[in-house]
């Protein structure tokens, strides 16, 4: 299976502080499914903005696409960001924008027609059970319902690589099922999905996830021990 991603020795510092991620190295394998797990401040969010080219390191090698995303000319951001679908922490829904609108938005900035959004966007509404809602506005919907339309959003341009940061935070746990198996049916799908969680009751529902742990900026194999970078691959 190809890699999707590939991280070689990097580090990213905010300002002139420690470094707050260093040295991590891994491969995301095209198709598979993956939760990203750490204390709180392990820089879990931070590796996400990296994947998702909202940050760029400070040091060390990032290929995305089977392209180097560390030089990646800025005029090129916008189309390779269209290839990763993004839930964050905080839903980033537009509030005055109908749970309908919010999800249509990213065909319309791709410039997809009024009458093509229709029925994808109802296709999605009702993949996440929320057909009912497609008029209501974000402040008068739930934590989960947002965080469903956060999720229906992300997901409508087909991204090749999803994204989400502790999707399950402001949900119940059988609410929390049932994301969870929207992310195992896209990744039935063939995308890829990076999951970042505390939530250590999602870690063994999904049966072939990969497990990557971050401890104060540096990821540790699955044993818990310190991950030895491999050795530069061209
Ligand atoms: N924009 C920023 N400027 C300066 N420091 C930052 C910035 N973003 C994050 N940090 C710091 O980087 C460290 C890692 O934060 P990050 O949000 O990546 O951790 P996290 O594992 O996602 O935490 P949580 O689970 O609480 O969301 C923290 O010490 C945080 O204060």
């Amino acid at each position: 299976m190809a890699n999707i991603v590939q991280f070689e020795n990097v580090g990213l510092r905010y300002g002139t502080g420690e470094e707050t991620l260093s040295d991590v190295s891994f491969t995301l394998a095209s198709g598979s499914f993956y939760f990203l797990t750490g204390a709180s401040g392990a820089g879990k969010t931070s590796l996400l903005k990296l994947l998702y080219l909202a940050q760029r390191p400070t040091r060390g090698l990032i290929r995305l696409f089977g392209e180097d995303a560390v030089t990646l000319p800025r005029k090129r951001l916008p189309g390779f960001r269209r290839r990763i679908g993004v839930v964050f922490q905080d839903f980033r829904l537009v509030p005055h924008l109908s749970a309908y609108d919010n999800i249509a938005l990213p065909l319309r900035v791709s410039g997809v027609s009024n009458s093509d959004i229709v029925a994808p966007v109802r296709e999605m509404l009702a993949w996440v059970g929320l057909s009912e809602r497609a008029a209501a506005k974000p402040p008068t919907l739930s934590g989960g319902e947002q965080q469903r339309v956060a999720i229906a959003r992300a997901v409508i341009g087909r991204p090749e690589m999803l994204v989400a940061d502790e999707p399950t935070g402001n949900v119940d746990p059988d609410m929390a099922e049932r994301l969870l198996h929207l992310f195992e049916s896209l990744n039935r799908l063939g995308t890829t999905v990076v999951v970042a969680t505390h939530d250590f009751h999602l870690l063994g529902r999904i049966p072939n996830a990969q497990m990557m742990r971050l401890d104060g900026g540096k990821l540790l194999d699955p044993t818990g021990a310190l991950r030895i970078p491999p050795p530069f691959a061209a």
